[in-house]
């Protein structure tokens, strides 16, 4: 997939058809070899401050739900880390299988996770807007975070009693004052990080990913409940349920994942 031009992503009724991406020499997910890793001594701790306040809405998009935040002004940030810059928060968003078994982007050594949590930041020391970003080599910043079922996550429970409500693809509700901190696991300083790309359209080569070590824990109900959600809008005949919105894994092409422990 490195050499040829065009790199066939997963089929998928999204994006109907196979979606080229020209390139395509550093595209995301990747399968992370933990032995394959390399220390850098020279990554810091994330540094993240996220206003609750900024917190606008939650919707469907047709692939995922994104919780939505006002990213006109420097309130919710994410520095230190790999980055250089500081980044703002634009939405999150998750990844889930139709069961336990598989669900997430990202495996560890080949190990897969039932969710994945992706944080979408967008680099605004360089650019103005999440759009310019979104085309730039050092534009976006992702925070991966595996989900584990297990315990009840309390945090997450005023997102999941929200989701009824947005069943159907193209339906917005208010959604405010959620900090997505408390999705963050306990132990941010260890993680792994490599340039990829955004695992949905328009699938740029623009993210610097920023994987979590440690993973959260939610319960098995509150999972269900992503699964209750629908693919499809009210409209449609046919309903389908909102399972399985991973992308299939890429090449690394060479690439070298960093971890910020040992
Ligand atoms: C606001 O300007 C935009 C320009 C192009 C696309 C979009 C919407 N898109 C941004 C990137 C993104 C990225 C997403 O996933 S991911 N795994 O971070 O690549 C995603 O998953 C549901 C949704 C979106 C929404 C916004
Ligand atoms: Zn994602």
């Amino acid at each position: 997939a490195c050499s040829s031009k065009y790199v066939l992503s997963q089929m998928h009724p999204m994006w109907q058809g196979p979606l080229a991406v020209p390139g395509g020499d550093r595209q995301s997910p990747i399968d992370i070899t933990v032995r394959k890793s390399v220390f850098d001594s020279e990554l810091k701790p994330l540094v993240t401050n996220y206003d609750p306040n900024t917190c606008q809405q939650i919707w469907n998009n047709g692939y995922s739900f994104l919780v939505e935040y006002d990213d006109t002004t420097d309130k919710s940030t994410l520095k230190g880390g790999p980055l250089k810059d500081s980044f703002r928060l634009c939405q999150f968003h998750f990844h889930w299988g139709e069961c336990n078994a598989w669900g997430s982007e990202h495996t560890v050594d080949r190990r897969l996770y039932p969710a994945e949590l992706h944080l979408v930041h967008w680099n605004s020391d360089k650019y103005s807007l999440f759009e310019e970003a979104v085309m730039e080599d050092n534009g976006l910043a992702v925070i991966g975070v595996f989900l584990k079922v297990g315990k009840r996550h309390e945090g997450l429970q005023k997102l999941v009693d929200a989701l009824p409500a947005i069943r159907h693809k193209g339906s917005v509700v208010e959604f405010n004052r959620f900090d997505p901190a408390c999705l963050l696991p306990i132990n941010t300083d260890d993680y792994w990080t490599y340039h990829g790309s955004l695992t949905t359209p328009p699938l740029t080569e623009s993210v610097s990913w920023i994987i979590m070590k440690q993973h959260i824990e939610v319960s098995h109900d509150q999972l269900a409940v992503f699964r209750s959600l629908l693919f499809t809008s009210a409209e449609e005949e046919a309903q389908k349920s909102m399972v399985n919105n991973f992308r299939v894994q890429q090449a690394l092409c060479g690439r070298t994942v960093r971890s910020s422990f040992t």
